[in-house]
């Protein structure tokens, strides 16, 4: 057992760790005064390194804020975040995966992941050794000298996941980033980014409408009320991962059980 699981097991996280997040009574709200409307809280969360947390709730609940607050995008109204124990700053606190895969279309997709190993500060002779790797951990292998135009929108996401990789950064934040894809593509990704983060350790915090994705990706799902969000259920999702295929988990009962449980807590925070 290492120190950190010992710390764990005794209840305390430690939150300083690189990777973990911490959300302490945080309140957001857009505009000012008569106008401001709160979008999130109050929430207390709390992220261990390692772990794979998924967001999931109606609508307009607050998912994309919450997430945007840990990135560093946004500073909370009131309360506080933490990223590896320090105020989160952008593009710095975590790798980002939007839903539209954000690439720039007259770059190459070697280009594209060359831009993000600069801005990631990664010396230039290191570019060939780690665009190599990065591009055969999200399956993209041979495709270095297409424009990200040739290439299909699955494909696309992949160079977004890969750019977000690039930083080495031990967290790595999802805005729905599957939304927009077919559904075989999708359960592709799923498993890709599903084995990148279990490979690399990196604690992730993925937002998702599905509760099926939620299922299949969470070590953690996190249900929030309807805005302003909060937390309406905080279920640990103990699946087996590592020896079983994911036909056969997507196939299972208990998989059904919590993908019916999460999709009815989703039903009933919207209505409350
Ligand atoms: N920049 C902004 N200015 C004002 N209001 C905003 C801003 N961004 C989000 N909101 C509002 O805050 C609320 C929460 O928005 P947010 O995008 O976080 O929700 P969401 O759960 O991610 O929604 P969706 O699932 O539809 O993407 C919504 O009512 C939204 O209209």
């Amino acid at each position: 057992m290492t120190s950190s699981e010992i710390t764990e097991a005794e209840g305390a996280v430690d939150t300083a760790r690189a990777g973990s997040v911490r959300i302490d009574h945080v309140i957001h709200r857009y505009g000012r005064g008569g106008e401001a409307f709160t979008a999130v809280g109050p929430v207390d969360l709390t992220v261990p390194a390692g772990e794979f947390l998924v967001l999931v709730g109606a609508s307009g609940c607050g998912k994309s804020t919450l997430l945007r607050l840990i990135a560093g995008f946004e500073r909370p109204t009131q309360g506080s975040v933490r990223v590896s124990g320090a105020e989160p700053r952008p593009g710095e606190a975590a790798g980002v995966v939007f839903q539209s895969p954000r690439l720039f279309p007259w770059r190459t997709v070697r280009g594209n992941v060359d831009l993000a190993l600069r801005f990631a500060g990664v010396p230039r002779a290191q570019w060939p050794e780690r665009r190599a790797e990065l591009l055969a951990r999200v399956g993209l292998e041979g495709t270095e000298r297409r424009r990200t135009w040739e290439i299909s929108g699955g494909q696309q996401q992949r160079v977004a996941i890969a750019r977000a990789l690039a930083a080495e950064n031990p967290l790595l934040l999802l805005d729905e980033p599957f939304a927009a894809l077919d559904a075989l593509t999708r359960e592709r990704l799923q498993e890709d980014v599903r084995r990148v983060t279990e490979r690399t350790g990196r604690t992730a915090v993925f937002v998702t409408h599905s509760a099926d994705e939620a299922v299949f990706l969470g070590s953690r799902i996190v249900v929030l009320t309807k805005s302003p969000g909060t937390v309406a259920l905080d279920l640990p999702i103990t699946l087996p991962r590592g020896d079983i295929e994911a036909e056969e988990l997507r196939g299972s009962r208990e998989f059904a059980e919590l993908r019916a449980r999460v999709s009815h807590a989703v039903k009933a925070a919207a209505a409350a």
